[in-house]
């Protein structure tokens, strides 16, 4: 008789910040966000398997990716399964389709990802509010992974309350073919803002619009504190911003730290008449709709 194979495949969305405001750093070196997540449909895919030890591999090799206990995913799982007090291993297959170190969160994504994997491969029955407790220990961007769809982001960005959202978009994704070092822009951002606040206000404006569904309106609203400190670290980034621009979306945003930019679109043909036009002049680009869902289990074997 052929072993069942114990095997789970959990999708995790990358995100994008519609607001990203920061405020001066805590004590404890991290800045105090209200920020306002939407999932975006880039996702990775992650599989796990029991295993003797703990590994990570890709399905397909991408530089700046660690292969050793460095991978988030792996600290992921050893985490979930210490708050179980148990003694397990398990392979971790990630099969990535969001872009690495592009401000889109795709470590957190596997950081989530992987959480679900191993909590329903064995069965553990975590509860919600400790799997997001375990995910926000491990980055600030974990919780809102799983939790996926539009939510206010506070604290560090790992307090997540889900907003209502009615807009369906198509955000067409510009990358970069170098990334951007996260606490790099923050630490700038404390030079270019030495007097930042210390409790960043909630964009009201931009969660009424959202919840009311008007595209315009979000797309004028959207903001991003970090954008002057990625645009000094980048200045390329200027030139490439005036460009989108000049196609007209119904808004242009830095993703995250950067350095990926975004275009918005209420109309699917026009986002993909700007890919078009970008990728015949040089410009590496995708489309994606936002909002998705959260990590989610897609196969169970
Ligand atoms: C830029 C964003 O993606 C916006 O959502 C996040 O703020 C970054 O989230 P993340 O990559 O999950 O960040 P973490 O892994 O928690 O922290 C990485 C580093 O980013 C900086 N960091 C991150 C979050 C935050 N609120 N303040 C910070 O200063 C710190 O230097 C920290 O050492
Ligand atoms: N599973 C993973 N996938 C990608 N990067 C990982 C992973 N685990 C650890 N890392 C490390 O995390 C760093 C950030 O990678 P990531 O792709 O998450 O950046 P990002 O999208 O800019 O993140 P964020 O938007 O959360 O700041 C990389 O330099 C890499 O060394």
């Amino acid at each position: 008789m052929v072993e069942p194979t114990h095997r789970v495949t959990v999708r995790a969305p990358a995100k994008i910040n519609l607001h990203l405001g920061v405020g001066g750093p805590r004590a404890d070196g991290f800045h105090p966000l209200a920020t306002i997540y939407q999932a975006v449909g880039l996702y990775d895919d992650v599989t796990v398997a029991d295993a003797p030890d703990w590994s990570v591999g890709l399905t397909a090799p991408i530089d700046g990716v660690p292969l050793d206990d460095d991978n988030i995913a792996i600290r992921a799982g050893r985490a979930l399964v210490a708050h179980h007090g148990l003694d397990l291993a398990a392979r971790i297959t990630i099969a990535k389709g969001i872009p690495v170190m592009g401000g889109m969160a795709g470590g957190s994504a596997d950081a989530a990802a992987t959480l679900l994997a191993v909590d329903r491969l064995w069965d553990l029955q975590t509860s919600d509010e400790d799997l997001l407790r375990i995910a926000g220990e491990l980055g600030s961007d974990v919780p809102f992974a799983l939790l996926g769809g539009t939510a206010l982001g506070t604290g560090r960005g790992e307090v997540v309350t889900p907003i209502p959202d009615r807009s369906s978009v198509w955000w067409v994704v510009v990358l970069s073919d170098e990334g951007l070092s996260t606490p790099a822009v923050y630490r700038h951002f404390d030079v270019l803002a030495p007097d930042a606040v210390a409790d960043p206000p909630v964009p009201q404006a931009l969660v009424d619009a959202l919840a009311e569904g008007y595209t315009d309106e979000v797309g004028a609203l959207l903001h991003n504190d970090l954008w002057p400190a990625a645009r000094d670290l980048r200045p390329d980034l200027v030139d490439v911003e005036a460009q989108l621009r000049i196609l007209g979306p119904d808004g242009v945003l830095l993703s995250g730290s950067g350095p990926t930019l975004l275009m918005l679109y209420e109309d699917v043909e026009e986002a993909r008449s700007a890919v078009a036009d970008l990728t015949e002049r040089g410009f590496r680009c995708t489309i994606a709709p936002g909002p998705v869902a959260g990590a989610h289990v897609v196969t169970y074997a």
